[in-house]
């Protein structure tokens, strides 16, 4: 009898449509999550998050396997997002931060010097067992369910560590840019190897896919990108090189930087509500699949009219390479979430190939 190699929880989701579609392959249909799909809109979210901070959450595997699974039970989507925040390897190596609810992550004392800098350590698998233990639960729970991992990118971990806290305009993340271009790139190029090795940690445990969050870096012009932050994106991209997952990479407001973003090293560039996938698709080529990009206020619009959009983009995304469905960001946090649910089925639906 042929001996076959034992089956990895990546084997059982190498012919999901998530997977399939990432990887620019023919799928069943178009596959489904959406960006902040776990936590935000959910009663039951709500309820076992009761009287627990947020970082503590991120650190308990029972719970963060209880609130990953939650979404995929309720919507039917074909993803699971890992239950973390991007600050979460920040706080492993040693960063005094809070998640503060309402305001987001806040930094005692923010990182602007090169002795900043030297404080802040590489990060090793050893800074974080409960994600190792979290993401190998998980996968066992999600069977043929993909799940994705994920990291902040350095731009958008660099805007938080450097302005010490949520930013509209980033100016002093941006005047250290641009005044001190050494203590910069080597600012980024030390978040790119602890953005590089948390997103290594998910998937050498069983994430099936990765994705990049750059939130924040459509504050850039391309000139800016190119000079001061791409080689920092795909160093991050690049550590997951050899462990055969697709990587997403997204980011707010950067219908100019898709190329590159994609260049960075992505299978799949995440597509904000500002360019419709028709554009995305031109600008990126034939070597990307794109996902997006419902707008996240649509969700409160009347069906007909949500419905509408939601037919539009899977028409769009059937003339792009491969396309995943979501939203052009975050779920906003007070979304009815049978809406969700609803829109999983018809994206479902409308996207069954006979
Ligand atoms: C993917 C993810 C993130 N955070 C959380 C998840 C878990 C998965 C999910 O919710 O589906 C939990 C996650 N993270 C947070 C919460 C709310 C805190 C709470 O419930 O107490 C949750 C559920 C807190 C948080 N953490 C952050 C913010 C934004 C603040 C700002 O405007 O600058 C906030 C509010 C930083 C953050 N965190 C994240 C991003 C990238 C995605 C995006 O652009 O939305 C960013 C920018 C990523």
């Amino acid at each position: 009898m042929p001996t076959t190699a034992p089956t990895t929880p990546r084997d059982l989701t190498r012919d999901s449509d998530l997977v399939r579609a990432a990887r620019r392959q023919d799928v069943g249909r178009t596959p489904v999550w959406f960006m902040r799909q776990a936590g935000r809109s959910l009663p039951e979210y709500r309820a076992v998050r009761e009287g627990i901070p947020m970082l503590e959450s991120c650190m308990r595997p029972e719970l963060v396997t209880e609130i990953t699974l939650q979404p995929v039970r309720r919507h039917g989507v074909d993803a699971a997002i890992f239950f973390s925040d991007i600050v979460v390897p920040l706080k492993a190596v040693g960063v005094d931060l809070d998640i503060v609810p309402g305001v987001g992550p806040v930094v005692a004392a923010p990182v602007r010097t090169r002795a900043d800098l030297d404080r802040l350590p590489e990060l090793t698998p050893d800074h974080v067992p409960y994600i190792t233990d979290a993401v190998e639960q998980l996968t066992r729970e999600l069977g043929p369910t993909p799940l994705i991992g994920f990291a902040g990118a350095p731009f958008t971990l660099a805007s938080y560590l450097v302005e010490g806290g949520p930013s509209k305009n980033h100016e002093r993340t941006k005047a250290l840019m641009h005044g001190d271009p050494e203590l910069w790139a080597d600012l980024c190029a030390r978040l790119a190897q602890i953005s590089g090795a948390f997103l290594r940690v998910q998937a050498s445990a069983g994430a099936s896919a990765v994705q990049l969050f750059d939130s924040w870096v459509g504050a850039l012009s391309r000139a800016d990108y190119v000079a001061h932050v791409q080689r920092h994106s795909a160093a991050a991209l690049a550590a997951v090189d050899d462990l055969d997952v697709p990587r997403i990479h997204f980011g707010v407001g950067t219908g100019e930087l898709l190329d590159l973003m994609g260049e960075a090293g992505a299978d799949v560039v995440g597509v904000d509500f500002r360019v419709s996938l028709s554009d995305a698709t031109r600008r990126l080529g034939p070597s990307y699949a794109v996902q997006g990009n419902l707008d996240p206020a649509l969700l409160f619009a009347p069906w007909p009219a949500l419905e509408r959009r939601v037919r539009e983009i899977v028409e769009e995304g059937r003339q792009a390479p491969g396309h995943i469905f979501n939203l052009g960001h975050g779920v906003l946090p007070d979304v009815d979430p049978d809406v969700l649910t609803r829109v999983t089925a018809l994206v479902h639906e409308c996207s069954t190939r006979s």
